[in-house]
């Protein structure tokens, strides 16, 4: 499917004005996040919204973008730009993809949150990562690609036959590169989800690809469909397992897609990461939702890319905006994860509130990338940003 350039939507509100799904779209991400907070009922706010420890972090995430600025070039014509990318052989719309968000089901009206972003994703050619953590399993989500590219998230479980069964239904259903999260075996310490302590029922309606599982199946004794509790239990105890670089090469067996780590945030991570031969390096801190007190995700990124070398760099945590979209291009990311921006476009507006955050900032990356003169990804190579 062919886009038009994304800066086009600017011209579209302007000529049509902010009507439709929304009595008016939000334009900021300040007045995004406010009316979502509204629209989402509080213990599913607090679960989207929140993050670890005092939120120092995913703060900071947010604020170290502006300790980097962009170098506008002059006379250099970028009247066309192409901001498409090419990742493990797949040609991607834009250097942008929504982040995986398990849990992210609970903001949509009619419950089926994953199945509105695979459309969403459908519609603006920009990927998703789906969650492992879905109220939608994995296949249907796939079906709603529309031709879009979609990678899957693993949580990798301690019971290793689950994993294969979850990577191996991954393969089938068309899903391009599985990316494993090592940061999440354990929830960090949430104040908010603690204080509304309905956390664990949360996620309790998020396991679809746990429940539609044959091996998952085969291993509850009891009848899953009239005794939902018995499968919550199964989950709970093996959901998280603590995964070591000896476990590398085990992964590394289950899956002939691009494997990719997330939550590498070290330079010498990455590197023992391409030692193993992984295919991709994902940079992340989880947003700050799992250690409090660590560096803001962006500021790490520009080590992690030196010590990929020649593997693709995925990046997300604090990118609220076009603009930090194209800075974090322009110190190496490859393509830029977007996280909570779109479960807040899900929580007001469905496919429709997905799609309208992702034009606007993708909008605003071309235009940015037009007006400081760099006509596609790799131009922004050329000493592009400055730390401010
Ligand atoms: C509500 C929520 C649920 C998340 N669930 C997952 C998940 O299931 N798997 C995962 O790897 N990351 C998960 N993440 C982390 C995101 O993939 C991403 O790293 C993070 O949202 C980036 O930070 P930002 O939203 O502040 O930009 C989740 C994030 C949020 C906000
Ligand atoms: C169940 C989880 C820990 C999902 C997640 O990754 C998150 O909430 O950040």
């Amino acid at each position: 499917m062919t886009h038009p350039p994304f800066g086009n939507y600017q011209n579209e509100i302007y000529l049509n004005g902010l009507g439709g799904v929304l009595p008016t779209l939000p334009m900021t991400f300040a007045e995004l996040e406010e009316r979502a907070g509204q629209a989402l009922p509080p213990s599913v706010w607090s679960y989207v919204a929140g993050g670890a420890g005092d939120e120092n972090t995913q703060r900071a995430n947010v604020e170290a973008f502006h300790r980097w600025g962009l170098m506008p070039r002059m006379l250099v014509g970028a009247t066309e730009r192409d901001l498409s990318v090419e990742l493990w052989g797949t040609r991607w719309a834009a250097p942008v993809f929504m982040a995986p968000i398990g849990v992210v089901g609970l903001c949509a009206q009619d419950g089926h949150g994953d199945l509105a972003t695979a459309r969403a994703a459908a519609r603006t050619g920009v990927p998703m990562c789906a969650s492992t953590l879905g109220v939608d399993p994995l296949e249907d989500v796939a079906a709603e690609f529309g031709g879009t590219p979609g990678l899957f998230q693993l949580y990798t479980p301690t019971d290793r036959d689950l994993a294969e069964s979850l990577v191996r239904r991954a393969e089938a259903a068309g899903f391009a590169g599985i990316v494993v999260t090592l940061d999440t075996w354990v929830t960090g310490w949430r104040p908010r989800d603690l204080a509304t302590s309905n956390f664990p029922q949360l996620r309790g309606q998020c396991l679809a690809n746990y429940t539609s599982d044959p091996h998952f199946r085969s291993k509850v004794d009891a009848d899953l469909d009239a005794d939902p509790r018995a499968g919550v239990l199964h989950w709970a105890g093996v959901f998280g397992k603590s995964l070591t670089w000896d476990d590398l090469a085990w992964l590394r067996s289950l899956t002939t897609l691009p494997l990719i780590l997330k939550g590498i945030c070290h330079p010498e991570d990455a590197r023992r990461a391409r030692d193993h031969g992984v295919d991709g390096i994902y940079c992340s801190n989880h947003g700050g939702r799992q250690a409090n007190g660590g560096l803001p995700a962006i500021d790490c990124l520009p080590g992690v890319v030196e010590a990929a070398g020649d593997l693709p760099v995925l990046f997300d945590s604090g990118v609220r905006t076009g603009t930090d979209v194209v800075k974090a291009l322009a110190l190496g990311a490859s393509a830029v994860g977007i996280g909570r921006p779109y479960a807040y476009g899900l929580a007001l507006g469905g496919v429709d509130g997905i799609v309208h955050v992702l034009r606007s900032i993708l909008a605003e990356a071309d235009l940015t990338m037009a007006v400081d003169g760099y006509a596609d990804v790799a131009a922004l190579a050329d000493d592009a940003i400055r730390r401010c």
